[in-house]
């Protein structure tokens, strides 16, 4: 786990080493000031030797001054080091999820993943920062100063032999107490980050609903239950201090009275005694300060767990070996496909799926609300893989096809599809980066979306906000299809994507495709019938499984569903027209 998260250390391996070798230099010179301080009281003030004072002194001011800048170079060593794995840390997750497929961010959600990307990577970045300064200062400058005191005084630094497992041991047993709160505290930023994303990305329904006390409510209680987690986890860290304060300061009293009986026996010096207090303080100081590092390892150990099942996922849709680099045509082939989105074949989504569809041919989807038509379009581009039977493209496997070129071939207008800030015709550019101005107004043209984009005062110049919030619903939906038409599919799949479209529109559109790309095989899902009625063939699903396939006249001949749909939707049409 460690090492695949420090890979992203990188280029900032100079700044990790040189944090705690300018540490050393500090520490040293730390170290070293009180046992001169000790010269200075001891051999020059019981002397009365001003020259041996100020010569000592002074050297105490030059190391003081190296010490402050050893610190500062180091201080801005860790902050660089830190901040820059932070940096390829996130971007070595980010491109990760870029090569994710749909089932694995299902796995991990989207509020799983953002919180990855940001506290989990945070925690990461203190921690780190903390320990290239710390962890060497701490060890080091517990072992210096121990070493000194018990050179000083054997006997009375023994105190410390006996403290410092002593301190070990809570330490431990704190680590082991707080490590499992911490991790549900993370789950639960999963879930905060979850309905602050849900409410700000719907913030609009949100307000129509006025549902806003509502979702203060969930947000405050989702808060609380952090608030409550963190106040659990801190109550058993915050133990640690009043611990190592304890046993420190019994130390420093334990060293005082010994070393004043020592003083007046003249077995030891006032010097001395004033090093050994100053070198318990040091010792005290590395202990809170490893003792913080602890606390920053345990939430930083969940967080590393967390990003390293990032990294470590290896995403389940790859290209095979020896892929085709080339979709031939359109035609599609089902061949008793079954799918579960668990993974699991007693919990289908869709099954015993058989159907072929020629080239060029219109297809149009129709059934009930989840039973399973997005799921069944969103296999032939290997956004799912199928859990039993084959897709087939062209007569290949789409498995077998290289996925960028299967993705290229075909061109999906997804139900929620979204588009991103920028300009109109740079979110089109997303279906052709090389698309010339002709090839965008043309697609645009065969989309009905040419007309509106021109009656905006930028034309397709137009900034879109995030989510292309400032273009209504229908117009939004035929930018996405002009996007997907430049593509130049073999396939193109619209998945409910003229639902906000009005009737005439929805209309010109079928035109424009049956006329301008006749080749293309199109697949339409519509809740709509008149949007379908002139396919070629229709397939009607119900709870995942194919209930009847055949031409719009052959079902309205022969299908009860079919009839009932047409007739309730006539009457609906009918109405609206009086
Ligand atoms: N990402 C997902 N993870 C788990 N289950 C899912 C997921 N997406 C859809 N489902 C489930 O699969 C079934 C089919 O959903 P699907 O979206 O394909 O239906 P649909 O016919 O397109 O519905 P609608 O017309 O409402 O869009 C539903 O029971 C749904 O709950």
């Amino acid at each position: 786990m460690l090492k695949n998260i420090l890979k992203s250390v990188r280029e900032y391996k100079r700044d990790s080493f040189l944090a705690p070798l300018f540490v050393s230099f500090e520490v040293i010179l730390e170290v070293l000031m009180p046992f001169m301080m000790a010269w200075i009281i001891d051999k020059g003030l019981a002397k009365q030797d001003m020259a041996y004072i100020t010569k000592i002194g002074i050297i105490l001011i030059i190391m003081a001054i190296l010490s402050l800048i050893s610190g500062v170079l180091a201080g801005r060593f860790a902050a660089s080091s830190s901040a820059g794995f932070a940096k390829n840390l996130r971007l070595d997750i980010f491109k990760k999820i870029q090569t994710f497929s749909f089932q694995n961010i299902d796995e991990f959600s989207t509020s799983g993943l953002i919180t990855r990307l940001t506290t989990d990577v945070t925690n990461i970045q203190n921690a780190y920062q903390m320990l290239v300064r710390t962890v060497v200062r701490s060890p080091l400058m517990l072992i210096f100063a121990l070493v000194m005191a018990l050179r000083i005084n054997f006997d009375v630094a023994m105190i410390f032999l006996i403290i410092i497992p002593f301190l070990g041991i809570i330490l431990f047993l704190i680590i082991l107490k707080a490590h499992p709160i911490f991790e549900k505290v993370f789950d639960e930023y999963d879930n905060l980050n979850k309905v602050v994303q849900e409410n700000v990305s719907g913030i609009r329904v949100v307000k129509s609903f006025v549902r806003e006390d509502e979702e203060i409510k969930k947000f405050d209680k989702m808060s609380l239950l952090i608030f409550n987690l963190f106040k659990k986890a801190e109550k058993i860290v915050i133990f640690n201090n009043p611990v190592i304060q304890f046993s420190i300061f019994t130390a420093i009293i334990f060293i005082s009275w010994i070393g004043s009986t020592q003083i007046i026996s003249e077995t030891m010096t006032t010097g001395q005694l004033m090093s050994l207090i100053t070198y318990a303080w040091q010792i005290l100081n590395s202990l809170v300060m490893f003792s913080m590092l602890f606390v920053m390892i345990i939430i930083a150990r969940t967080s590393m767990e967390r990003i390293s099942e990032v990294l470590n996922t290896n995403p389940n849709l790859v290209n095979g070996e020896n892929p085709i680099e080339q979709v031939e045509n359109g035609e599609i082939i089902f061949e008793n496909v079954g799918f579960s989105y668990v993974d699991d074949k007693d919990k289908l989504a869709l099954r015993d799926i058989n159907f072929k569809i020629e080239s060029g041919e219109t297809v149009g989807i129709i059934g009930g609300t989840g039973t399973g038509k997005s799921t069944l379009v969103q296999l032939i581009p290997r956004l799912y893989d199928v859990t039993l039977g084959e897709v087939k493209i062209a007569g290949k496997n789409v498995k077998d096809y290289d996925l960028t070129v299967l993705r290229d071939s075909v061109a999906m207008v997804l139900q929620k599809n979204v588009l991103f800030s920028g300009t109109i015709k740079e979110n089109l550019k997303w279906g052709n980066k090389n698309a010339t101005d002709d090839e965008i107004i043309h697609a645009c043209k065969l989309a009905q979306a040419h007309d509106f984009i021109m009656s905006l005062a930028n034309g397709y110049n137009t900034v879109l906000d995030q989510g292309g919030t400032n273009l209504s619903g229908g117009q939004r939906q035929r930018v996405c299809i002009a996007r997907a038409l430049l593509k130049n599919p073999k396939i193109l799949i619209l998945d409910d994507s003229t639902s906000a479209v009005d009737t005439k529109t929805d209309a010109s559109i079928r035109k424009a495709f049956r006329e301008e790309i006749p080749n293309v095989t199109k697949i339409i899902i519509a809740q709509r019938i008149h949007s379908i009625e002139d396919s070629d063939k229709i397939i009607i699903l119900d709870r995942g499984q194919i209930v009847a396939i055949g031409s719009p006249e052959e079902l309205m001949k022969t299908n009860k569903i079919y009839q009932e749909i047409y007739n309730s939707q006539q009457k609906g049409g009918l109405f609206d027209e009086q």
